[in-house]
């Protein structure tokens, strides 16, 4: 019998809000049990660091290159990544040696699929010194080594949970709105097939931050004031993304937010969120059958503007969309939940990646070890 090892999931995703948590215990193909889950929240001075961090990296050409101050961010990450495990250890009365394996992800600073170049900084030595428990981290680049896009890497674990949960109506295609969007789509003997959909929540962010000093539009409030401006939306939709032959990843500057003269406040966030909604829709179009359910995870689902767009969008082809909670899942920590799981299917030399989910020559295993000390 496989091991079931016990896995901390760690994400910093591209909306930089904070890193999300969560404990899963796994064999790296049956989810044998979804743990508890936490989100620790970065300060604005902390996210402002990240943001500089972002403009500093377009000067990388070669991975490992830190230049600026982002040596002195990686190690801060990681210490804020140390601390929200043990705080998160605690809370839960866990201690590290109850730990596995953590499944660092860091945060992505430039991911140019095009010049095979994806950096993740996040110090996995560091790490695991710090928290005394064992580290997969840097798991995006051996799939860009083998000719993958080296993202998405959380269709592994769709298909996992999809698996464990009987009665999904299929095709089933599962949305993750975060920073950027990206679907999975798990069809007949679990055809697995995904990539980036477009931009999720970070053109609404970055259009709130900068016209009205929020870092996000909570509950849509905003949105729900505004009206589609269609020739704005227009401009997004028909970007070359939406109709190359072939599915790219996208970096989280891809799609620039619209000029402060395009639109007023309310009017821009509501267009922006019917893009976002519109993009999951168009990008689905790429797939080789029309999904019948959307079960949707990430902090995109709690826009209830974005989901009515998508829902009504969905409709029309006949499918219906349902939050991940709906169907049990938990729509904030599943990407945490996904470096868990890529963590233990690493340690077992397990593919993390397949040619359907990012173009990869050959299902490729992946990642980085740091030992504990
Ligand atoms: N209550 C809410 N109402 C509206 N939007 C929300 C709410 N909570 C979170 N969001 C949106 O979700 C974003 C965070 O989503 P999430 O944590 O899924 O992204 P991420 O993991 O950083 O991104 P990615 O999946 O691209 O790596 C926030 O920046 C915000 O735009
Ligand atoms: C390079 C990178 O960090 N990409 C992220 C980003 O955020 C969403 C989308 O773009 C996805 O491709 C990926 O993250 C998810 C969690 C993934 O790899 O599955």
């Amino acid at each position: 019998m496989t091991q079931t090892r016990t896995a901390i999931g760690l994400m910093s995703g591209t909306s930089m809000d904070g890193i999300d948590v969560a404990l899963l215990r796994t064999d790296g193909e049956t989810v044998v049990e979804r743990g508890p889950s936490a989100s620790f929240p970065y300060d604005a001075q902390f996210r402002d660091r990240l943001k500089q961090g972002l403009v500093e990296a377009k000067a990388i050409t070669q991975r490992d290159q830190r230049p600026g101050a982002l040596d002195a961010l990686e190690r801060d990450l990681t210490l804020r990544h140390a601390e929200a495990v043990k705080t998160f250890l605690k809370q839960n009365n866990l201690s590290a040696a109850d730990i596995d394996v953590l499944g660092f992800h860091g945060q992505t600073v430039l991911h140019r699929p095009d010049e095979a170049l994806t950096v993740q900084i996040g110090d996995g030595a560091l790490l695991a010194g710090e928290t005394g428990i064992d580290v997969v981290y840097d798991m995006r680049a051996n799939d860009m080594e083998h000719g993958g896009q080296g993202a998405p890497l959380i269709p592994a674990y769709h298909a996992a949970l999809a698996r464990g949960a009987a009665g999904l109506p299929a095709p089933v295609v599962f949305v993750n709105i975060g920073g950027i969007s990206n679907l999975t789509f798990i069809g007949e003997g679990e055809t697995l097939i995904a990539y980036d959909s477009g931009p999720g929540n970070t053109l609404i962010d970055q259009w709130v931050e900068a016209h009205a000093g929020i870092p996000f539009d909570q509950g849509g409030m905003i949105a729900c004031e505004g009206t589609v401006l269609p020739a704005l939306a227009e401009r997004y939709l028909t970007n070359a993304f939406f109709t190359a032959a072939t599915r790219r990843s996208l970096d989280r500057n891809d799609f620039a937010p619209p000029a402060g003269s395009d639109a007023g406040l309310a009017d821009g966030a509501r267009t922006l969120a019917h893009v976002t909604a519109a993009a999951i829709i168009k990008s689905a179009g790429h797939l080789p059958q029309r999904p019948v359910t959307y079960v949707v995870c990430g902090g995109g689902r709690l826009n209830p503007v974005i989901m009515r767009d998508l829902a009504s969008l969905a409709e029309v082809e006949g499918a219906t969309v349902l939050a991940a909670e709906a169907v049990g899942f938990n729509g904030d920590s599943m990407e945490a939940e996904a470096w868990a799981y890529l963590a233990v299917r690493a340690l077992r030399g397990l593919p993390l990646t397949y040619p359907g989910t990012t173009g990869v020559r050959q299902p490729v295993s992946g990642g980085r070890r740091a030992a504990r000390t």
